[in-house]
Parts: C-alpha cells; structure tokens; sequence
C-alpha cells in the first residue's frame, strides 16, 4: 500500500491528535565501568491515540528497552513517560503494576500461553488477575476470542494451536481486560509472512480507535506499511520519525 508520507525530525508532534504516550529525555543504561552500555541516549517522543506507531530500527539499537519503559516493565535512569496523562516514571512499583494490569496489554514475540489452560481460559488471565471470578472472566475471553476469530477453538490447548492461533489467543488475552494502550514487541517474528500479515491487520483493526494506541517494536519491514506513525533508532535515540496518512490516495 502506499499513502502519503511525511518525514520529520524526532521530537516533531502531529497536530490535532491526543497523545498516548508522552516521552522526554529519557535515558538508560546497563552495568557498569567497562561494561556500561547506553541504551536509550535522550528519547523524545510523542505516539497518538487512534494510530498505530512502530519503533524500529537495528539490532541493539534500544528498541525493546524503550518499550520497557514505556510500559512500566523497566525503570529508565532519568526522564520522563507519560501515558494518557499519566506519568509512569513518578509512579511507585506497586502504582506501576496496578496502572499497568488496568491500563496496558502486552504482546511478544513468544505467545506466552500458560500449556495446561485452554485458549479461553489463558485469554481469562488479566481478568483473573483483576479480580473476577473464573466463570465471568473465561466467558469475557470466549466473546473477544470470536471477535479474533478463534470461537472454535475455545477449548484448545496451545498445544493444539499453530503459531498464528496461538498469537491470537495472546492478542485475546492482550485486549481482554479493554486495555488503552497496547504494546507489542515482535508480534510477527515467529510467524510466516502471510500470518504475520493477517496478525498485524488483527491488532490494528482491535486497537486503532480513537481512545486507544498501539505500539510495535519490529524489525520486520514487510509490515512496516501498518504503522500511522514509525519512530525510526539508532544506537538508543530516534533519529526520524515517519508519518503517513493512510486515508491519502495512492
Ligand atoms: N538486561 C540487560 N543487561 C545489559 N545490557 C542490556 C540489557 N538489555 C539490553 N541491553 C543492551 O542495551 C542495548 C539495547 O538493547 P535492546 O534489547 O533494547 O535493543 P533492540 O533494539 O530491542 O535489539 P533487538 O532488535 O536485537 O531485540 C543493547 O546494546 C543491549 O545489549
């Protein structure tokens, strides 16, 4: 597909769209002395509701590490990170995993899928954890599991799945407790190119609306034309940020 595409320095916001996710100077290292790697070197970047954004780049360059932080898994050494207003980097590490539990759906290149639960019952997961009963909380997931296509799989064990199943059932489980913010890191990665497609057509369509964002770290560029906004690293900043309007004629 193609769109038109406007290229931006890092930093640059689009006009008229509410931020999701709000970063400032952000840094991070690993170890120290003589093994002391920066890895995130001054971030500055603003992701919107409504789009989906894709943080790429090349191996080592940060990526992963950036989408810690941002999703409240890895604490950054200096700067800060706001989602939908919220200033994770202020928060304490109990705040962090009570907003991240409500507010945040993850999904990985591995799918994560606990092996004795059925497919509704791992989708079930963040319900349970938030305090449902088991009944309630596994319906919830059979109905977002239809929604992903995978109502007849129910009672499937991953074992029973292929790998795009098994990644909508992870993507189920992402989405089940009605997160704003989904991050996704690698989503793609083990799959092969026409499921990787239909993978990535799934999260954009579950999460692109206008209170909610998405973000994708990959380095995949056979997908890259599913990202509104691509924040392009290298060696731990950003060094250009895509926007591309996919309403425009082609
Ligand atoms: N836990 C850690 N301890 C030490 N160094 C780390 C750790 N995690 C990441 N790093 C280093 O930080 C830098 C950024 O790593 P990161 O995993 O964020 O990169 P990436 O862009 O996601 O790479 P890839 O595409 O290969 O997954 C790299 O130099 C990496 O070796």
């Amino acid at each position: 597909m193609s769109g038109a595409l406007a290229t931006t320095r890092a930093g640059e916001g689009a006009a008229g769209l509410q931020t999701a996710v709000r970063i400032r100077e952000l840094t991070k290292h690993f170890g120290s002395g003589d093994q002391r790697v920066q890895a995130l070197g001054g971030i500055n970047l603003d992701l919107y509701a409504g789009q989906m954004s894709l943080i790429v780049g090349p191996s080592g360059c940060g990526k992963t590490t950036l989408l810690s932080v941002i999703a409240g898994i890895l604490n950054a050494d200096q700067g800060e990170v706001t989602i939908f207003g919220e200033d994770v980097t202020k928060m304490s590490d109990r705040a962090k995993t009570k907003f991240r539990a409500r507010r945040i759906g993850f999904v990985f290149q591995q799918y994560n899928l606990l092996p004795a639960l059925t497919a509704a019952e791992n989708a079930s997961i963040p319900l349970v954890i938030a305090g449902w009963s088991k009944a309630p909380a596994v319906r919830k997931a059979g109905e977002v599991l239809t929604a992903v296509g995978m109502g007849k799989k129910l009672q499937s064990l991953p074992s029973q799945l292929s790998g795009g199943q098994m990644q909508r059932v992870a993507i189920a489980r992402a989405l089940v407790h009605d997160p704003h913010l989904l991050v996704c890191d690698e989503p793609t990665a083990a799959l092969d190119h026409d499921t990787g497609l239909t993978v990535m057509e799934l999260i954009r369509e579950s999460v692109v609306r206008p209170d909610r964002a998405v973000v994708v770290v990959t380095h995949d560029n056979r997908v890259f034309h599913f990202g509104d906004r691509i924040a392009h690293m290298d060696d731990g900043r950003v060094v250009e940020i895509e926007d591309r309007d996919r309403h425009a004629a082609a």
